[in-house]
């Protein structure tokens, strides 16, 4: 736990399609930032309040991300709301990007971004704040073998998708029959998802038009998932017949979520692209002794 006499802790507030953030800005890796601080200040009603926290971070200051630091400056140490450390994060991505904008820490035009998922390529398309901001994600993996999930009585074959973080993908004939989602959805086998999985639940609005809901790992229902609706228009370009490889031809497909809309195109070369908004709402100061109260 951060001791009382550190220096407060400047934080800024949030989201991409209501998938919601504190941002802690620490270009030199100074601040501790263990689960139990990780998961105060992500509490809705006693914290700041955030599906996860972005950690700002110089790449070279970082022991997980100085080999990337000659390609990224900065690194998004990502975690979600209970604490625990993730891989990878599609719409923060995004919101980390808007940050070093608006921050100023970066020029006009595309920027890397170190992740644990690896460098993420990001195109900002305007330079005021309400631009969207497409992030090239990397190739999904699909791993072999059947996987299941299921809420209460109701089990629905899955999708094994990997983008960076694991993700199953379930085609559902109406997003209420996944529940109110106050707990993680099962899922079979157990050795599919080792480190625990993201849930989709998805329906189809249209030609290549899907919406869904989700389950995060570490974070309960959100309303929105990045790297989830990468996994789901993968998922369901590849039910539909539709594969980049094969066809030489990119596959989009519009993905709506309770908090916005997102747009994923993969292309030929398996490269996975996110578009969608990414906003900063608020920014302050953390009281050091909400931090560490004195006894
Ligand atoms: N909301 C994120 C995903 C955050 C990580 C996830 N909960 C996990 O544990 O893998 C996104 O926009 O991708």
């Amino acid at each position: 736990m951060v001791a009382v006499s550190n220096p407060p802790i400047a934080f800024l507030k949030g989201h991409g399609t209501e998938n919601d953030f504190v941002i802690v800005p620490d270009p030199d890796n100074r601040i501790d930032l263990p689960p139990s601080l990780v998961a105060k200040l992500c509490d809705r009603r006693a914290g700041i309040g955030g599906d996860g926290l972005l950690h700002v971070v110089r790449s070279a200051a970082h022991p997980e991300a100085r080999a990337a630091a000659e390609t990224a400056e900065w690194f998004m140490d990502y975690r979600n709301a209970d604490g625990s450390i993730a891989e990878m994060c599609g719409n923060g991505v995004r919101v980390f990007a808007r940050y070093l904008r608006h921050a100023g820490l970066v020029g006009e035009g595309d920027l890397a971004v170190a992740t644990r998922g690896g460098v993420k390529r990001v195109h900002v398309a305007k330079a005021d704040a309400g631009g969207d901001i497409t992030v090239s994600m990397g190739r999904a993996l699909l791993p072999e073998g059947d996987v299941a999930v299921s809420v209460g009585a109701r089990e629905w074959p899955a999708r094994n998708v990997n983008m960076g973080n694991p993700h199953a993908v379930a085609f559902v004939d109406d997003l209420d029959h996944a529940g109110d989602l106050f707990t993680a959805p099962s899922f079979s086998p157990a050795s599919a998802y080792p480190e625990g999985v993201n849930v989709e639940f998805v329906v189809d609005r249209g030609p290549r038009h899907v919406a869904m809901r989700v389950h995060e790992r570490g974070s309960g229902e959100t309303r929105s998932c990045g790297t989830g609706a990468c996994a789901v228009a993968v998922a369901a370009a590849r039910r539909d017949g539709a594969d980049p490889a094969v066809t030489g031809e990119p596959v989009t497909y519009i993905v709506d979520l309770p908090g916005g809309r997102l747009t994923i195109t993969e292309r030929p070369d398996g490269a996975v692209e996110m578009t969608g908004p990414a906003v900063i709402v608020a920014e302050g100061t953390v009281d050091p002794h909400w931090i560490a109260p004195a006894p």
